[in-house]
Parts: structure tokens; C-alpha cells; sequence
């Protein structure tokens, strides 16, 4: 495989490069018309893993990518304030001094961190003037079940807290009835609750049923506006997998195609080894493009994949594997 693209520069968090997507009308043809050939899916995706061998003097820019598209995660009941600093203090310091030294590297950030609603002014503090965005999970995440205007109302208070990224979580009802317009009006009002902050959409694709679901849900929440569709919550049974991930990055493929807009795609839950997140880079190289490997276009949202990238970096320099508690998030 070809080295990605990755230079100093890239580590700068291009978070307006791209022009918004602006949704369109709900085209219900174009929704029903959307297809997953599951067993080719499958197929394909059973080719990824372990296919791509990196070469050696390519795998730590790989990891510094992977790296610098964590949306670097903690949603527990139990988040305090110092966990979340402590996240925060690791969002801006990702990998040791030692180890960036070793690389000659300069010093890099996550692409953003994510948290529930009441701890955004916390991150918000532990952040500032890093240019790193604090994402909230709003809309009664996980199961976003409860009533509608306290979920828009919600969107609003995380804004107005500093939170410059929205993670939505979609009714899964809507789209196993097929009730798109339902959907699309969802959407829509989550894209409009959140004024500036970039929304992603989170679709609970481990709860929607068939693959077919997940490629017209995706195109739905395009077609209402959302900036990024996400896999999961972390929280269903199946969280991110590479039949899901091939589905959606295809529909943002398409949606690309017809309207020229570039939508990001953020695979989460149960992303935790460098080797994973070197596959799913690879998948999006191979069928997205370069552009694609910014994070302004692809995050991984996951609590513990970073702790294994910096000991496979530190592998990487130092030639033996370091104890995973040196690297322990929070
Ligand atoms: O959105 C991010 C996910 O909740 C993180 O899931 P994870 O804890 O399995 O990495």
C-alpha cells in the first residue's frame, strides 16, 4: 500500500474545508431505489482485513492519521470532570514527546473529543484555544426515545455550551416502518437545532435490521443535511463492522456523485486495535479517495483505540511493546 498523505500540515484541523452539505428535498424514488447486495458485501468486506500489509516505514504515518481522526470518546455514566480533563490533556497530547521526537514529528491532536451534554463546558475549558472541537451527543443519546422537543432543546443547550459538533442519534422506529419522510423531518430539525456546529448523524446500524436499511437511512439524513453519518452509538449489541461501514461509505459516494457534496463518515463502537483502524483508512482510501483521510471527512469516534496506536507507535520506534497501562486514557 502507498503511504497516506501525511505531513505536518495534515495535523492542523481543517475543519471548514469543505463547503456544508445543504441537504436537498426528500427524492423518495431515489430511496427506494437504493440496494445493498448483502452476500457481495460481505464478500468484499471479508477481503480487508489482514489484505493490506503497510509497509513498515509507512505504518506510523498511518497511526499518526488514524490518530488525528479519533473523535477521542468518553460517554460513561460515571464521567467526571477530571476524567474529562484527563481526556483533554491526551486529545492535546496524543502521543509522548519521546515518541514524536523519535519520529521527527511535530506535535499532533485528535480531531475532536466527545462527551454527553453536561460535561461540554468541561471539555470546552480543558480545550481552549487548541482549535480541538468538543462533540456532544445530544437528542436523549443513546436511545433517543425521549419527547422530540426536549431532544431539539438539548441540541441547543450543547451549542450554546460550546459544543461545535452534534452527534444526533436517529429513531431506528422510522426507518424499520420505512417512514423516510418521518426520518427526513427528524433530521432536518436536528441540522436546523444545530445552527453552526457540524452534525453527525448516528444511524444504530446494529439496530436497523438489513443492510438495505442502512443504505436509505444514510441517503435520508444526506438528503436533511447531516455532515457526517456514524455508525453507532457504542451502545447496541453490533456496533461499527465493514459490511456497515461499505454501505454507508458507498451512499456517501453516491450522494456525492449526484449532488457534489461531500459528506464525512465516522465508523464507532468497538474500535480499539491499530490494525482495524488501518483497515478502515484503506477502505476509505480505496473507495472514497484521499480527500477523504482529513478529518474533516472521517472520524473514528472510539474511547481506546488511541492507547493501542501509541503502543504500536512506541513499538514502532522503540522496538518492544510497552505495558498497555502506560497508556491508559483516563
Ligand atoms: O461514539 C463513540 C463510541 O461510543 C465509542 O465506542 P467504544 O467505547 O466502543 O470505543
Amino acid at each position: 500500500m502507498q503511504s497516506a498523505t501525511v505531513t505536518p500540515t495534515d495535523h492542523q484541523l481543517p475543519q471548514t474545508l469543505e463547503p456544508r452539505n445543504p441537504g436537498m428535498a426528500l427524492d423518495l424514488d431515489w430511496v427506494r431505489r437504493a440496494q445493498a447486495n448483502t452476500s457481495a458485501i460481505e464478500r468484499r468486506a471479508k477481503t480487508l482485513p489482514g489484505r493490506r500489509s503497510v509497509k513498515k516505514d509507512y505504518q506510523a504515518a498511518w497511526m499518526l492519521k488514524a490518530i488525528t481522526c479519533i473523535d477521542l470518546t468518553t460517554l460513561s455514566g460515571d464521567d467526571t470532570e477530571g476524567r474529562v480533563r484527563r481526556l483533554c490533556a491526551k486529545a492535546r497530547q496524543p502521543v509522548s514527546a519521546d515518541i514524536l521526537a523519535k519520529l521527527g514529528m511535530p506535535n499532533l491532536t485528535t480531531g475532536a473529543v466527545c462527551v454527553y451534554h453536561d460535561m461540554v463546558p468541561t471539555a470546552v475549558h480543558a480545550l481552549a484555544g487548541t482549535g480541538i472541537p468538543v462533540a456532544a451527543v445530544s437528542t436523549g443519546f443513546p436511545a433517543g426515545l425521549s419527547p422530540f422537543h426536549l431532544r431539539v432543546a438539548e441540541i441547543g443547550e450543547s451549542v450554546t455550551a460550546g459544543a461545535e459538533e452534534i452527534d444526533i442519534v436517529i429513531t431506528r422506529r422510522h426507518v424499520l416502518q420505512g417512514n423516510w419522510q418521518a426520518l427526513y423531518d427528524e433530521m432536518k430539525a436536528f441540522r436546523e437545532a444545530c445552527g453552526n456546529a457540524h452534525v453527525k448523524a448516528i444511524l444504530a446500524t446494529g439496530e436497523l435490521g438489513t443492510l438495505r436499511n442502512v443504505a436509505r437511512a444514510s441517503l435520508v439524513c444526506m438528503m436533511a443535511g447531516a455532515d457526517f453519518i456514524k455508525t453507532s452509538t457504542g451502545k447496541e449489541s453490533v456496533n461499527a463492522t465493514l459490511p456497515v461501514s461499505l454501505v454507508m461509505i458507498r451512499a456517501i459516494r453516491d450522494y456525492y456523485d449526484r449532488t457534489g457534496f461531500r459528506v464525512g463518515y465516522k465508523p464507532a463502537g468497538g474500535i480499539s486495535k491499530a490494525k482495524d483502524a488501518v483497515t478502515y483508512l484503506a477502505l476509505m482510501k480505496d473507495e472514497l479517495g484521499d480527500r477523504w483521510l482529513q478529518p474533516d471527512l472521517f472520524r473514528f469516534g472510539a474511547s481506546s483505540l488511541l492507547g493501542d496506536l501509541e503502543r504500536q507507535l512506541d513499538h514502532h520506534v522503540g522496538g518492544a511493546y510497552s505495558a498497555s497501562y502506560r497508556h491508559a486514557l483516563a
